[in-house]
This record gives structure tokens, C-alpha cells and sequence, in this order.
């Protein structure tokens, strides 16, 4: 397959392309994975517990070797240029890891550090994203006795810390409780209207019925359907033009499982 190129005459649309992607543990986990989020878009990856989510996430971080295939982040080829793309990138896993023995402060300090954020920009921004997730008085207390909701509002903070061009989240919203959820889809949405590129992963089909641009739906590695609900009620052919996301979901990933 051709290195991705891209004509020096058109604006940059696209923050991320993986094309041909594939991973096989035990057996192929993604296959031939296509992909296109583009710039200043919330983009929610959809699929069934083992679908490749992860993995496929995993490998556009820069945290997953591929066993072929392309990935090129606003423009920078992964394959080519690994440190460049992963500068442009931040990743919160599902399960945040962060060190109990550090307060959220010492903690944002230190990955500002791993990404060479000058240090009074550093605890600036920490000080401000701490006070956006509501953890301003937890701001200089250690993590360890932190419930798993607040430990991950400070591993999302983490995730932000060097203003990222492509945020990608996997299943940002599981643990967290109405309000906690509330306010980390209002901080998404704001980062992506002032012009950031989001990528999450959800099991929740509303969160990504209402605040998703474009949705990708995989099963199996495989990319089913992309697009906005209309799109995607469209590749699933028979579904009616009032059905939601989450019927559509049901009947391609039903249509995808082995007979
Ligand atoms: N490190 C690994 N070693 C072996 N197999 C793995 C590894 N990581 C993922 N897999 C396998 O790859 C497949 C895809 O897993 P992945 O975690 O990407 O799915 P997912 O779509 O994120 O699922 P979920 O919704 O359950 O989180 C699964 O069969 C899983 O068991």
C-alpha cells in the first residue's frame, strides 16, 4: 500500500486517516480497519465488547504496534515519524492510571514534564482543569483514597495537560456519576467547538447519538458503517428513516456475526 500523501494545494481536513490496519493477537483483533476523523470533529468509535476498539485506539496512540497498515495524524505519518505523531496525540484508557502517592497537582506536573510543558504554564493549566472537573480542593491531597470517578476526572486532566490536537478517550464516561458525566461531556463539547478533534469510545449509544459529528460502528475489526445517523441508517439498508442509533447499532452488528 502507498505511503499517505497528501496534495500540498488542500487545506488539511482530516485529523486522523488509518488505512489497512491490522492486528492479530490470537486471533485477527483488527482487520483491514479503515478510518477517517476529521479536524474539529467529535467522533465516536462504536462497536461490541471485542470488536478491536482499543486495540485500533491503541495503535493511533502510538501504545500498540500494528502488524501492517497506515496511520497518519493531522498529516504526520506514524509509521514514519512515530515521536511526531505521538506529540500530536493524548489517550485516557479506561481505567485511569494515575499514582496514588501523588496529590492531582504533582501529578499533572509530572506528565506536563513527560511532554515538556514549560512548568508555570504547566500548573496553570493543572490548577485550571482541576477547578473545570470540580477537584479544585482535592488539588493537593494524594490520589490513593480518590473514588474510581475522581481519579479519572485527574487522569482526563492528565489526557488535556498538553492541549492535544487529538484527544482520544476510551470509554470516558463509564463510573462516573450524572453530574461528573455531565460536566466531562460539556468539557468535550467545548474543546470541540473551540476547534479540537475528539475521539471516544461508548457503550452509552445516546452520549454518542447527541454529541457525535460522525460515528464509526466496527465488529469484529472490521469497519461496518461511518457517517452521521443518516449515513449510517443508509449502509444498514433496511433502516427506517425514524430508527436510532441504537436500532441501527443492533441491526449491523447483528448482520455482522458469524452464521
Ligand atoms: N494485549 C492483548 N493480548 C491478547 N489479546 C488481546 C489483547 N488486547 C486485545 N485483545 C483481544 O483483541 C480483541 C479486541 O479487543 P479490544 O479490547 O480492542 O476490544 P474493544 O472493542 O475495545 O472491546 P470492549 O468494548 O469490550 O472494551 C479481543 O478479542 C481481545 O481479547
Amino acid at each position: 500500500m502507498p505511503a499517505l500523501r497528501r496534495d500540498p494545494g488542500t487545506a488539511l481536513t482530516e485529523a486522523l486517516i488509518v488505512r489497512g490496519l491490522n492486528k492479530t493477537f490470537a486471533k485477527p483483533a483488527v482487520a483491514n480497519l479503515d478510518l477517517t476523523v476529521r479536524a474539529g470533529e467529535l467522533y465516536a468509535l462504536l462497536g461490541p465488547n471485542g470488536a478491536g476498539k482499543t486495540t485500533t485506539l491503541r495503535m493511533v496512540a502510538g501504545l500498540t504496534k500494528p502488524d501492517s497498515g497506515e496511520i497518519s495524524i493531522f498529516g504526520v505519518d506514524a509509521r514514519r515519524d512515530p515521536a511526531g505523531a505521538k506529540a500530536l496525540v493524548a489517550w485516557a484508557p479506561d481505567e485511569a492510571m494515575i499514582y496514588d502517592r501523588l496529590t492531582p497537582l504533582e501529578y499533572l506536573e509530572f506528565v506536563a514534564g513527560l511532554w515538556s510543558v514549560d512548568p508555570k504554564l504547566a500548573k496553570t493549566r493543572a490548577e485550571q482543569l482541576l477547578a473545570q472537573l470540580g477537584l479544585a480542593d482535592e488539588a493537593r491531597r494524594r490520589c490513593e483514597g480518590f473514588s474510581r470517578g475522581m481519579k479519572q476526572k485527574v487522569a482526563l486532566a492528565g489526557a488535556l495537560i498538553h492541549d492535544p490536537r487529538l484527544l482520544i478517550l476510551d470509554e470516558p464516561l463509564t463510573g462516573l456519576d450524572a453530574a461528573a458525566a455531565r460536566l466531562v461531556k460539556d468539557m468535550l463539547q467545548a474543546r470541540v467547538d473551540a476547534g479540537g478533534t475528539v475521539i471516544l469510545t461508548t457503550h452509552i449509544l445516546e452520549v454518542a447519538e447527541r454529541m457525535a459529528d460522525r460515528i464509526g460502528i466496527i465488529a469484529g475489526g472490521r469497519l461496518l458503517a461511518e457517517g452521521q445517523l443518516e449515513d449510517l441508517r443508509a449502509q444498514a439498508g433496511g433502516a427506517g428513516g425514524s430508527s436510532t442509533l441504537e436500532d441501527v447499532f443492533l441491526q449491523l452488528t447483528a448482520e455482522s456475526q458469524p452464521a
